[in-house]
């Protein structure tokens, strides 16, 4: 229960003067949800790179699943449980919501870039990538839009649909990058109720400027201002911390 699925230790990363992440340590663990707030430039993106192994860090550690993903492509860490869903769209607007989770699940094949021959031929792996497509599109509360062109559904459901393709590839660990960017009232409370359902299977670490969610969902805050921590702990502790409301948070959330 609520076993340690990523630990990042001391994690920096410089561009050339700059350090956008700045010995920053973060541990998620099954069945919750580690928000990451900060301003615009506070190294949120820049941090989440970091886990996926999209960048480099210039120093530090970090474990998956008890194994280091140092020197590991993003494909392999992928592989190694570590799903993430991007603030810029993924998905193939003119295919069906089904050919998008299918796609997905499929580039979490072993065996190199997906090679059709080598895929039709195996009838068993067919029907265990079908029934991972059906179970994440369930989850993602998108089984009624199965066979629907992605580009005709709305916007909420499209993101909706980025999680359903990064559940595809069936991760311990989800990285969410603004998953509520550009929602509605409506279409937020869904897919905070989504991001609710789907907290219990996974590790969660979720970047997001929506107070109202993050505050609704996250377990532990960390707040990152200039690349550094200025405050980590549950959502009462960063809400009551004077730096934090000085910083970032303002009356709103007091
Ligand atoms: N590839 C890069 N080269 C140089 N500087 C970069 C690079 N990527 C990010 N930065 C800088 O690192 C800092 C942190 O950026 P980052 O995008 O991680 O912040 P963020 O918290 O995700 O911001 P936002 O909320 O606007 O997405 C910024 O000053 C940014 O300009």
């Amino acid at each position: 229960m609520n076993e340690l699925l990523l630990s990042a230790r001391n994690l920096t990363k410089r561009f050339g003067g700059l350090a956008a992440v700045n010995d920053v340590s973060v541990d998620l663990h099954r069945d919750r949800i580690h928000a990451v707030i900060g301003p615009n430039g506070a190294g949120k993106s820049t941090l989440t790179n970091l886990l996926s192994g999209d960048l480099p860090p210039s120093s530090g550690r970090i474990t998956l699943n008890g194994n280091e993903t140092a020197g590991k492509s993003p494909e392999r860490i992928s592989r190694m449980g570590l799903g993430r869903s991007y603030q810029k769209t993924n998905i193939f607007l003119p295919f069906t919501v089904w050919d998008n989770v299918r796609l997905a699940a499929q580039s979490r094949e072993r065996h190199g870039p997906w090679n059709p021959l080598r895929w039709l031929s195996s009838a068993s792996a067919m029907t265990a990538v079908n029934r991972r497509c059906e179970r994440a599109i369930e989850l993602a509360g998108l089984k009624a839009r199965t066979h629907t062109v992605a580009g005709t559904t709305s916007h909420g459901e499209q993101r909706q649909l980025e999680i359903a393709m990064t559940l595809a590839t069936e991760p311990t660990v989800l990285l969410l990058d603004e998953p509520l960017a550009g929602m509605g009232h409506a279409e937020a409370e869904r897919m905070v109720e989504l991001l609710l359902r789907i907290k219990k299977d996974h590790a969660m670490m979720l970047v997001e400027h929506d107070m109202d969610a993050v505050f609704t969902l996250a377990d532990r805050l960390t707040v990152m201002v200039n690349g550094q921590v200025i405050a980590s702990g549950t959502p009462a502790e960063v809400r009551s911390d004077a730096g934090v409301q000085a910083a970032y948070l303002g009356e709103e959330h007091a």
